[in-house]
């Protein structure tokens, strides 16, 4: 790993004028450390800053506050007035529209990055090697003399990615490239993305308000919500150790169980969670949570297991009794919907495992895969190491009250 490509996002805020319709919107504090060669995606609601971010990190945007650095070279920091104009800062972009212009050769496309770099100058034969390689990247080879205009839209925005990594970029930024191809090419795409990004080993960020498409291809996800990032992991950590209700929404994990905690929990540890009608389950928790606070448990509808009341309960497993009110077939699997109590729970089982409307059933999860989460939006977000002593100092100043050590 080369420590020249660590990309640090230092506290990173931006305040939008406020509009009629509402306070300005913005980032609030964005914080993160990326190791070369990560996919990194920016995940999240419209609205809530992941494009903002990215065009700061370009330099396209202007933060109000915070520091952003690739490697030792600072980019921004609102310390010293850094700002590096966006072609020093050696990166390459793709955006949800192509930006492919049509009346230039697919050659042309690809070389203009090339042709207008002003911290060299590139001969001919240069051009036409480095053109030609990013092209055979991207799988367009043989494509130059073309128009673009007779793409299609994968092709294009193949095109677009060529043009993005012709100079060999440090950084890679990527808008939601995907959102303006059809479905099943998306899918596609997806793959051909990873595999292009981890054969040039480039630190990339990605930006996308879709779920799966984060799940598949990033290292690490970070979840934004209203300007804040409210959680960073692997995916598998998001998925399945979403730390408040609403990123265990956005991951479509719709069964939220609430509650109190009985005793005091330290991280990774199973604790039990005492539900309003007294009944209680057990659930691991990503986090400490200290004796009665109010916390919730998320079940996701994969890992409940329907069964008959009389079937005996696993070891390690939690029950509760319900009732299927609705039976829906997705195709490769059911979804039941159960009441139980005051509350609606959505499973989703093999096709083996169908019940019928109005059975009595019993809704077994194990403690391992059930997830404590907090209640309420509160920031955990681990910061990165200071970026220098001046930064740190900085930092603890501009600490904001309640933030998790
Ligand atoms: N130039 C601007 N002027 C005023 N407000 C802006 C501007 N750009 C973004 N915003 C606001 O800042 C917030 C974050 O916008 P941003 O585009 O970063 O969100 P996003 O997560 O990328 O959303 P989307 O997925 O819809 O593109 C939004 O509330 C948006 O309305």
């Amino acid at each position: 790993m080369n420590p020249q490509d660590i990309l640090s996002v230092d506290s990173l805020s931006k305040t939008y004028p406020a509009t009629k319709s509402g306070a300005g919107a913005g980032l609030d504090q964005i914080s993160f450390s990326l190791d070369s060669g990560t996919f990194f995606t920016l995940l999240g609601p419209s609205g809530c800053g992941k494009t903002t971010t990215l065009r700061c990190i370009a330099g396209l945007e202007q933060p109000d506050q915070g520091a952003i650095r690739l490697g030792n070279k600072y980019f921004f920091n609102s310390n010293d007035n850094t700002n590096v104009a966006l072609n020093e800062r050696d990166i390459g972009m793709v955006f949800q529209s192509y930006a492919i212009w049509p009346h230039m050769s697919v050659f042309e496309n690809v070389a203009f990055p090339l042709r207008v770099a002003r911290d060299r100058k590139y001969g001919a034969a240069e051009i036409r090697k480095l053109v030609e390689e990013a092209l055979d990247t991207v799988n367009l080879g043989g494509y130059g003399p073309r128009s673009p205009t007779q793409m299609s839209g994968g092709q294009q925005q193949r095109v677009a990615l060529a043009r993005a990594i012709v100079r060999r970029p440090r950084l890679l930024l990527l808008d939601e490239p995907l959102s303006n191809l059809d479905a099943l090419l998306r899918e596609d795409m997806r793959r051909e993305l990873k595999r292009l990004q981890q054969q040039l080993g480039v630190t990339t960020v990605y930006v996308t308000h879709d779920q799966s498409e984060a799940l598949e291809m990033s290292d690490t996800i970070a979840v934004l919500n209203k300007g804040r990032l409210v959680q960073i992991g692997s995916p598998a950590d998001i998925y399945q150790r979403p730390r408040d209700a609403f990123v265990a929404g956005f991951m479509g994990s719709p069964n939220l169980l609430q509650g109190q905690a009985t005793k005091r929990v330290g991280v990774n540890e199973i604790g039990t969670v005492r539900l309003s009608d007294g009944s209680a389950v057990q659930a691991t928790f990503p986090y400490a949570v200290e004796a009665a606070q109010a916390v919730a448990v998320s079940v996701r509808p994969e890992i409940i297991e329907l069964k008959q009341r009389s079937a005996p309960q696993e070891n390690r497993s939690n029950r509760l009794h319900g009732v299927v009110t609705n039976c829906a077939f997705l195709g490769h699997a059911y979804r039941h919907t159960l009441k139980v109590g005051d509350l609606n729970l959505q499973s989703v089982a093999a096709i083996d495992k169908r019940f019928e409307v109005g059975s009595e059933v019993a809704i077994d999860f194990s403690f391992e895969a059930s997830s404590g989460l907090e209640k309420n939006s509160i920031d955990h977000t681990p910061r990165p190491a200071p970026l220098n002593a001046r930064d740190a100092a900085r930092a603890e100043d501009a600490a904001p009250m309640g933030r998790a050590a």
